[in-house]
């Protein structure tokens, strides 16, 4: 059985933490690791199987087969690299870490040097199958439209440095256009979707990103609109927001439980 370590003990890190606990992911916790001891020993709590241990990722980089990130584009900024070279595989939610072109190369670099793998799970949007296959031709266009409540996106750097205050607001509004590699930047909590879209597709740079906080809605909805030689394909999700969380979709964690699943099963299904 595959040994993993988690960095992050938010709701995604919880989910996977359970999800192996169960059963449901043939693999073994090894350590887990985050800044908040109360938010580790939480998770510490929780798990019946295995012999989980709260430690440093220097040490997950050492003894893990895979490590997950669920925590912060700061983590992946500061442990991506050091598992790539280590030969570790490795699994990244705060996938906005990847807007920075140089950093992207030297992770990629150092995990094809070094054979491991970086998983990007498709996360909270629906539509990466269609479009990773699309890009396989020309793409012309590449947009995604998120909209999200009020609570979900307070505290955004974005909004802070512009002076946005939403606390008062009673329709919809655009808050944000501009592309994916701004909208990661001001919005790291909130659109990691389109850092993965921009992986998927076109870019960073060309592809186009419009954020609406709505506060007449409880989801967290994403809407992806894709023109290319294949023609035309337009997808629309409505999560449920994290009742933990309200900036993370629970659809986010069941897909990094569903890529761990896909790593440890010989038979992969879809692109
Ligand atoms: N790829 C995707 O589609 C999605 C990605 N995300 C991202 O996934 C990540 C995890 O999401 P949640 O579990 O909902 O967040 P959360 O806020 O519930 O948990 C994150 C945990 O990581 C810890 N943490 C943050 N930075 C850290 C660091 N440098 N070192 C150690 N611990 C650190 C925090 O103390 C917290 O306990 C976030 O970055 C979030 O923006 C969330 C939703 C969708
Ligand atoms: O969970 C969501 O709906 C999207 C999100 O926070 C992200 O992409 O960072």
């Amino acid at each position: 059985m595959i040994k993993i370590g988690i960095i992050g003990c938010g709701f995604i890190g919880t989910q996977i933490c359970s999800a192996v606990d169960s059963g449901a992911v043939p693999a073994e916790i090894f350590g887990i690791f985050d800044f908040s001891e109360a938010k580790a020993d939480d998770v510490l709590k929780l798990l019946k199987t295995g012999n989980p241990q709260k430690c440093a990722p220097e040490e997950m980089i050492e003894s893990c087969d895979l490590i997950v990130e669920c925590a912060s584009q700061d983590a992946v900024l500061k442990y991506a690299l050091p598992a790539a070279e280590n030969g570790v595989d490795l699994m990244v939610l705060s996938v906005g870490a990847f807007q920075n072109p140089d950093f992207y190369q030297k992770v990629r670099d150092a995990a094809a040097a070094s054979g491991s793998k970086i998983y990007i799970p498709s996360g909270a949007i629906a539509g990466t199958d269609g479009l990773k296959s699309a890009a396989m031709a020309n793409i012309s266009s590449v947009s995604v439209t998120t909209r999200k409540p009020v609570s979900g996106l307070s505290g955004s750097p974005y909004l802070i440095e512009n002076n946005i205050d939403l606390s008062e607001l009673k329709e919809p509004k655009l808050i944000f256009e501009g592309t994916a590699a701004e909208a990661v930047v001001g919005f790291p909590k909130n659109v990691n979707v389109c850092a993965t879209i921009s992986l998927c597709g076109i870019g960073f740079d060309k592809t186009v990103v419009r954020i609406i906080a709505d506060p007449t809605i409880s989801e967290n909805m994403h809407e992806l609109e894709v023109y290319g030689d294949f023609g035309h394909m337009k997808m629309a999700i409505e999560n449920k927001p994290s009742p933990k969380n309200p900036k993370t979709s629970y659809l986010a964690a069941l897909s990094a439980v569903s890529t761990l699943k896909k790593i440890t099963d010989p038979m992969q299904i879809g692109v």
